[in-house]
């Protein structure tokens, strides 16, 4: 998999918050976006899941660089601040939903029993959401990438709230992921120990209006 942004602009409100984001990334790759608080890295995760429209440009996914492209939201999975989840349905519930929701063949994903392993917390899947640590909570969120295979993941702070164990697992599952071909996108202030990453470290306020269509 293969993914290519390119001449990407975004606004929030009037402001435009970035123009010129332009990146492609091969398999196994993983991008980091770095800055201040509210400098654009949670929009520019939003606009390449699909969730924000782009004042400008196109993010796009093919398998090869040759390959016919298609939205990057398709092929992505997307961890947000929140972890999306219903807090009344048990955590088996919620994985169900995602697994039909994002890969309804059912095709390439862990089961729950596997997910709830891979994120150290076997056994608790039959409980609501909502009795769960707020880290435990964060553990099921990162299930959601293991119930359903996407290529790409787009991660945001994706270990806050984690402590160093759940740290250094997530680490091995964005590893293991990229050493299958899997690209990562991830926002953080935290450094994730990930090997070889690349940086893209974003600004903020891009101005009200400056030639984003020039
Ligand atoms: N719905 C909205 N309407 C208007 N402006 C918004 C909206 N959402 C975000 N913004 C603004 O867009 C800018 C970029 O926000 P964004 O969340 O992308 O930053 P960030 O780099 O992810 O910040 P943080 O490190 O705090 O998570 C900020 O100035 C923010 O105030």
């Amino acid at each position: 998999m293969h993914l290519t942004a390119e001449n990407l602009a975004a606004r929030r409100g009037e402001d435009l918050i970035f123009v010129n984001v332009s990146f492609h990334l091969q398999p196994g790759e993983a991008l980091i976006l770095t800055g201040k608080n509210g400098s654009g890295k949670s929009t520019l995760l939003r606009v390449i899941a699909g969730l924000l429209r782009p004042e400008k440009g196109s993010v796009t996914a093919s398998d090869s660089v040759s390959a016919g492209r298609r939205p990057a939201a398709e092929a992505s999975h997307y961890l947000g601040h929140r972890n999306a989840m219903k807090t009344e349905l048990t955590v088996a519930e919620n994985l169900d939903f995602w697994r039909s929701f994002l890969e309804p063949r059912k095709a390439a994903g862990l089961s729950t029993e596997e997910a709830a392993e891979a994120v150290g917390l076997p056994g608790i899947t039959h409980l609501p959401f909502g009795y769960l640590s707020a880290g435990q909570q964060r553990r099921f969120a990162f299930a959601k990438l293991l119930v359903a295979y996407r290529p790409v993941w787009l991660l945001d702070e994706p270990t806050a709230a984690l402590d160093t164990s759940a740290d250094r697992l997530f680490t091995e599952l964005i590893e293991a992921h990229r050493r299958k071909g899997g690209i990562v996108v991830a926002a953080t202030h935290q450094p994730l120990g990930l090997e070889g990453t690349r940086e893209l470290k974003m600004t903020g306020f891009a101005g009200v209006d400056q030639g984003v269509w020039g």
